[in-house]
């Protein structure tokens, strides 16, 4: 086991490569179940739910070859709908694509209940709605969802929660399904134009993706093809919102800047100068930044993924800013860690309240989730002295080679490992 250790204080200059967007490849990776022949996946990122993802395609029978270009090739020819009740399935939230995809191919699948980050209560009920109206039997026993369905049906199908997972599983599964589906009230994140995409290559009929109505003409077969991925939105922002904190001048690549609008029109507000190419951020702090409250919402409002790590920004920003999270009402694991830091910082119902200008200070702390684990890389960048980060697999779960890349632009951050002691205290805390 490893942590991280950040010495605060340097400034940050040059030039970051921003990686595939986790939450579009842990989405196209199951999404290769479906196809008859091999489907290449361009420019994945290189962590750990990658990694998982590709060896619950070979559980089930799949072929993942590496390509170069951190492409993999997935065959899917000798796929089984092979049960996975328990294991891998628990280390990660997306784990649950492997129910659509699996009901779409094979109309039956047995997939644990899925991990991920604990946000509060993540319940998967409009997945299950959608697949009962698709005409499947789905049960819970002892934690595994059992799906099967003599025969996929298209059906009209209303989300009662707008949610980004129930959209793209639902989308899976209907894509195979006999006649029309329709899903209201969808959710319209760029992942799930990127899934909507890769779908489309391999032979689907959709249209609306991007928008909250989605139209799926059910097809009999689907083919394999070469899909490459998007660029990681969650990814691209916390580098900003890192430029924005500790950085002279940081240039941002590969970016689609229109998926991050809200966050640059909140970081613009507090005074950072930022500016967009075709894909391409450059971002210069020249002035004392100024507190802004923001509140989180579904796309394209402002990211939940990305309102931990604003809320180490906020910290250095004059004034007291408010963070509202309406998505995940629990997501303010991080504030305790926070305040070991020196931070000024109180949750009060589903917000936290900043107090800014305030000088932080290295600390042991602990990343409880992912997006936690970037919010203390921020903080201890800004920080007097040695930071020390434990729950460094949740960082790596979502954040390709964030030592190396930080490393890059000027940060004294390194890892170590963790001795016995440190293991078991940890386990423990
Ligand atoms: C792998 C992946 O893509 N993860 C992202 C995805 O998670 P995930 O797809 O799990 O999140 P959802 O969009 O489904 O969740 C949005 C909200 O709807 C609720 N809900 C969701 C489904 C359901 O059946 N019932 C229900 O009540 C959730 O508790 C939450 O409050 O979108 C989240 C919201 O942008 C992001 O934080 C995650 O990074
Ligand atoms: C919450 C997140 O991921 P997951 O849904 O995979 O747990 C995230 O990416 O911030």
């Amino acid at each position: 086991m490893q942590k991280i250790l950040v010495e605060g204080g340097n400034l940050l200059k040059g030039r970051v490569k921003i990686s595939g967007a986790k939450n579009s490849a842990v989405a196209l990776l199951p999404a290769a179940i479906l196809a008859e022949s091999p489907v290449t996946i361009e420019g994945l990122p290189d962590i750990s739910d990658v990694e998982t993802l590709s060896h619950l395609l070979e559980e089930i029978g799949g072929v993942v070859t590496k390509e170069d270009d951190q492409g993999l090739t997935i065959d899917p020819a000798n796929m089984t709908s092979m049960p996975l009740p328990n294991g891998k399935v628990k280390k990660l939230r997306a784990s649950y694509y492997f129910m659509g995809a699996m009901l779409g191919r094979f109309k039956q699948a047995v997939i644990g209940l899925p991990g991920g980050c604990y946000l509060g209560p993540r319940p998967i009920d409009q997945h299950i709605k959608g697949f009962e109206a698709l005409g499947a039997q789905v049960t819970n026993e002892q934690g595994a969802i059992y799906l099967r369905a003599d025969e996929l049906r298209g059906a009209r199908i209303y989300l009662d929660v707008v949610s980004v997972g129930a959209t793209i599983n639902i989308m899976l599964a209907a894509v195979r399904a006999k006649g029309k589906t329709v899903i209201e009230n969808a959710a319209k994140e760029p992942e799930i134009i990127d899934v909507a995409t890769l779908l489309t290559s391999m032979g689907a009929k959709i249209k609306g993706a991007g928008t909250d109505v989605i139209r799926i003409e059910g097809v009999d077969q689907l083919y394999g093809c070469q899909h490459t991925i998007i660029p990681d939105r969650i990814e691209a922002g916390t580098y900003t919102i890192l430029a924005a904190s500790q950085g002279e001048e940081v240039v941002i690549d590969n970016v689609i800047p229109q998926h991050l609008e809200s966050l640059l029109a909140k970081l613009r507000e507090m005074g950072v100068e930022i500016i967009e190419g075709e894909e391409q951020l450059t971002v210069r702090t020249r002035e004392k930044l100024k507190s802004v409250d923001v509140k989180t919402l579904v796309y394209p409002g402002f990211p939940t993924d990305l309102q931990q790590p604003f809320t180490a920004l906020l910290t250095k920003a004059q004034g007291t800013g408010v963070v509202t999270d309406t998505i995940y009402q629990a997501r303010f694991k991080h504030i305790d860690e926070l305040r070991r830091m020196n931070a000024q910082v109180k949750v009060e119902g589903g917000a936290s309240i900043v107090t800014g200008a305030v000088q932080l200070e290295g600390a042991k702390v602990k990343a409880s989730d992912l997006r936690a684990g970037a919010a203390l890389i921020i903080a201890a960048l800004m920080a007097d002295g040695i930071t020390e980060i434990t729950g460094v697999e949740h960082i790596d779960r979502g954040y390709e080679r964030i030592t190396e890349k930080l490393l890059a632009l000027g940060a004294n951050i390194w890892r170590e490992e963790m001795s016995e002691q440190e293991v078991e205290q940890f386990q423990n805390s």
